[in-house]
């Protein structure tokens, strides 16, 4: 907890939720299930496409091959440059929809903003779509139906029901509206399984701090520093770190570290969430390629 906390003085009283634990539990059951589709004669492959050099951008991709070899799928990169045309990008997607070494594949996010992101993931196959974020995906994620789900959103809900944080009759409280985490996780923790009651915040929120005060579960994912702090947290609540910012300091979230002292369950940045998306994500490829190649 020391790295955590710095050299304040404090009582911890969360427990931490460890991403990296669960997403090493997770691994271990997915080396299981592409090693079987290797026996079946496919060995599940994930695809990754990025534009421009971002450098936070091209960490994250570099990191999604490295899971995918650890768990022994194969995997093909586009690392493309940042001022390729939206019909070159295009080009890319159909030749991966086309692809039978490619159960599901990424576009990694955000997209220079030339690019119509919409148009992107809207060509897309949806039956490869990894990410959840093809607009059938989120549509059936609307309706209840089966689908990939959105890695940061499945992976927190998986967090919660791995720590065992009652998630339904709870109010959870999200701070972001974005398409990849707070937009689709209220989506997520409101389905009958979860049965959450939630409130979406965002940059027209009046109070957020009230809303915050009220919750059971807090999200925060507003790429705010030290947004969420300890006096607006109810005593007990889970607290979930999203936010990333990177300073010249180093990468910051926007739970600041003194929460621990209030807060039941508390996944920090890093080593909470981040290592769940990233579980996600290759879980998403295997149902794709279980789907596929399996009885
Ligand atoms: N196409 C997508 N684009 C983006 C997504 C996404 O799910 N799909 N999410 C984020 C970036 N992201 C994955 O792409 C991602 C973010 C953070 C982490 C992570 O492990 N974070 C670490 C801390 C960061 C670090 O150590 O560098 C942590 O929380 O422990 C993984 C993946 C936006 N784009
Ligand atoms: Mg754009």
């Amino acid at each position: 907890m020391a790295g955590l906390l710095g050299r304040r003085k404090c009582t911890v009283t969360a427990t931490l939720m460890d991403g990296k634990a669960l997403r090493d539990i997770i691994f271990s059951d997915l080396r299981i299930r592409v090693a079987r589709l290797t026996a079946a004669g496919h060995t599940p492959g994930i695809a990754t496409v990025i534009v421009g050099d971002d450098p936070g951008s091209a960490a994250y991709v570099r990191g999604k091959h490295a899971d995918s070899a650890s768990i022994g799928m194969h995997s093909i990169r586009h690392d493309l440059p940042a001022d390729l045309s939206q019909e070159g990008l295009l080009d890319v997607i159909a030749e991966l929809n086309a692809d039978p070494r490619c159960d599901g594949y990424i576009v990694q996010l955000p997209l220079p903003r030339h690019l119509h992101t919409g148009a992107v993931l809207e060509a897309m196959d949806p039956e490869k779509d990894a990410d959840g974020l093809h607009p059938i995906s989120l549509g059936r994620l609307v309706l209840g139906e089966a689908g990939p789900l959105p890695c940061t959103p499945a992976g927190i809900v998986a967090l919660l029901r791995h720590y065992e944080v009652p998630i339904a009759g709870a109010h959870a409280v999200i701070i972001g509206r974005g398409v990849t985490v707070g937009r689709p996780l209220g989506l997520l923790l409101t389905r009958r399984s979860e049965n959450a009651t939630v409130t979406l915040c965002h940059t027209g929120t009046k109070d957020v701090a009230a809303e915050i005060a009220r919750a059971d579960i807090v999200i925060a994912a507003a790429g705010v520093p030290g947004l969420v702090r300890a006096e607006m947290v109810k005593p007990g609540a889970a607290v979930l770190d999203v936010g990333i910012t990177r300073t010249a300091t180093g990468l910051v979230g926007d739970v600041d570290p003194a929460v621990a002292e209030v807060a039941g369950f508390l996944a920090p940045m890093p080593g909470g969430v981040g290592p769940m998306t990233r579980a996600m994500l290759q879980t998403n490829v295997v149902i794709a390629a279980e789907k596929r190649y399996l009885p």
